[in-house]
């Protein structure tokens, strides 16, 4: 966060909410995380492909790790807090109380998330539409955005959530809602996951094409008719109330959030890497892909002009960088994905007993089996007769097609420890694969990508990040700040409180 005029000593927090935890972080006038703390979050599965989440439950773990995170520090240092979140919908009445998004009736359960394909039947309604604005989601709309999941709400919970709900928010906007008492929108949210565009606004004939037309009789004020970019500061920051929750003092900035996979792009993507003998040096920033692999991996590559790449979504301007379109291709479940078959292998209960006996995260455990068994061979050829098919939850993108499936091929009779890895391996190998895939996509329609920055928990294992540099080619540059989508956050909470003109970050890097 190069150029402020800030007094030294000043802090910031972000908060991330992830799929599967809540993080905050301390972050000072250099881009330095100087605390850290995170807290798992619920899940409730329904049913198959029903995926829900509760607003009070998150709420509740952003205070938990916001409190740790400014433990012991003079509070009136803090000078703005900002949140990214997964872009979950989340459901309130007109009171601002959770409605239940599910056919039990719980409303504690108040948030479809983003992972959720329940709304398969509405977006292919949606897409048969051939509306305009799908041009901008990849010319195809996902069944993770939140037209599909709004008409589903329309079309199965009419009396107990559709007919009650005063406000539907992506959950970034719930939250800085929930600091500051706002009801405004971030552009980011509104434009990748709601179609609405930077330029023309809504488009009213869409949601009267696909059956939301209730949404703009009330001229769109349950969806969002105050948009800002992310960074802005909300109203009068921080309320009393938010700030004895969270911890922090009433009254500092907060600011217009982000989605989860944007703050981490901005925590790297504009990254200053002057000085580290890195390849990118003197590249434009558009040669750059800032890949955040979580639960799934999100592709983020930005340009000058708007570029229409089929199955990868946007062009969107703005979103994440101002001034710049955003492409973003993306997986749907990769570190979801390796857990599912790691877990789900007979050899995984004897892999959990060796990994907890070395003190090592099971992963680091998978990754030095690998280097025992690979012989003379590098380790990438352990596979050459058992291949992964990712699409276990459908294809997000290039091929944009959500009823495909995954695929194992090889499989033998043995279910040891040795199979558990390769099949591992082979996993990570396929997810490289797939973004090998999407940068293929994104170059044939006109990027030019040559160097990947990753973040994001996958960015921990180094294998991922082996893999990814040979399959695709490219070098791997990570930040020496492991936490970049932490650094993203608070990049917004920074700019919010003025002391930042821009969104611009520099950190430390080293190359795969
Ligand atoms: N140290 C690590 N080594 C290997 N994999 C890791 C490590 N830390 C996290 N992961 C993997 O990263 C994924 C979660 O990443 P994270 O960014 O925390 O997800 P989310 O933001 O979706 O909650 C999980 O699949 C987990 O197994
Ligand atoms: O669609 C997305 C971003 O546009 C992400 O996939 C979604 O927000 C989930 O993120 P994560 O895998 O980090 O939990």
């Amino acid at each position: 966060m190069p150029g402020g005029d800030q007094e030294l000593g000043s802090y910031y927090v972000g908060v991330d909410v992830g799929t599967g935890s809540v993080r905050a972080a301390l972050v000072d006038q250099r881009g330095i995380l100087l605390a850290f703390a995170d807290q798992p979050i619920n899940q409730w599965e329904p049913q198959f492909n029903h995926h829900e989440q509760s607003s009070e439950d998150i709420w509740v773990a952003c205070c938990i790790v916001t409190n740790k995170v400014v433990q012991g520090i003079d509070l009136n240092q803090i000078r703005g807090l900002g949140f990214d979140a997964t872009c979950s919908l989340v459901v309130l009445d007109k009171q601002f109380h959770p409605l239940p998004v599910n056919h039990e009736g719980d409303s504690h359960r108040n948030i479809i998330m983003w992972l959720d394909h329940r709304a398969v039947n509405q977006v292919h309604r949606i897409n048969e539409t051939k509306h305009s604005v799908l041009q901008y989601v990849g010319g195809v709309m996902s069944v993770e955005m939140q037209a599909p999941k709004l008409l589903w709400l329309k079309e199965n919970l009419r009396e107990t959530c559709w007919d009650k709900a005063g406000h539907f928010f992506d959950l970034p906007d719930f939250l800085s809602w929930k600091a500051t008492g706002v009801t405004a929108r971030s552009l980011c949210s509104l434009v990748c996951k709601w179609t609405y565009s930077a330029e023309k606004g809504w488009d009213d004939s869409f949601w009267k094409m696909v059956g939301l037309e209730d949404l703009v009789a009330d001229n769109y004020s349950k969806i969002g008719n105050q948009v800002l970019p992310p960074g802005t500061c909300l109203g009068n920051g921080l309320t009393p109330e938010a700030a004895k929750d969270l911890g922090l003092p009433a009254g500092i900035a907060v600011a217009a959030s982000l989605i989860d996979a944007h703050a981490g792009g901005l925590g790297v993507i504009g990254a200053d890497v002057r000085g580290h003998g890195l390849a990118c040096e003197g590249q434009p920033v558009t040669s750059r892909l800032a890949i955040i692999c979580g639960t799934s991996s999100c592709h983020m590559g930005i340009s000058k002009n708007p570029i229409f790449v089929p199955g990868v979504w946007g062009p969107y301007f703005s979103a994440m960088v101002p001034g710049f379109w955003l492409n973003e291709g993306g997986q749907s479940v990769t570190g979801k994905l390796i857990d599912h078959m790691v877990q789900g292998h007979a050899a995984f209960p004897e892999l959990q007993a060796k990994a907890t006996a070395r003190c090592q995260s099971i992963y680091a455990y998978l990754n030095s089996h690998l280097d025992l068994i690979k012989k003379t061979q590098p380790v990438g050829f352990l596979t050459v007769d058992l291949h992964v098919w990712p699409d276990f939850h459908g294809n997000r993108s290039p091929l944009a097609d959500l009823t495909l499936k995954g695929m194992v091929t090889g499989l033998k009779l043995s279910q040891d420890l040795d199979d558990l890895a390769i099949l591992y391996l082979a996993t990570v190998q396929a997810i490289a694969f797939g973004t090998r895939l999407i940068i293929e996509a994104m170059e044939s329609a006109g990027h030019s990508i040559s160097t990947l920055f990753l973040c994001g928990g996958l960015g921990k294992n180094p294998l991922f990040v082996q893999m990814h540099a040979d399959i695709t080619g490219m070098p791997v540059v990570l930040s020496q700040e492991v936490e970049s989508v932490l650094v993203g956050a608070a990049i917004l909470g920074a700019c919010a409180s003025g002391d930042f003109a821009s969104v611009q970050v520099h950190l430390c890097f080293c190359e795969v």
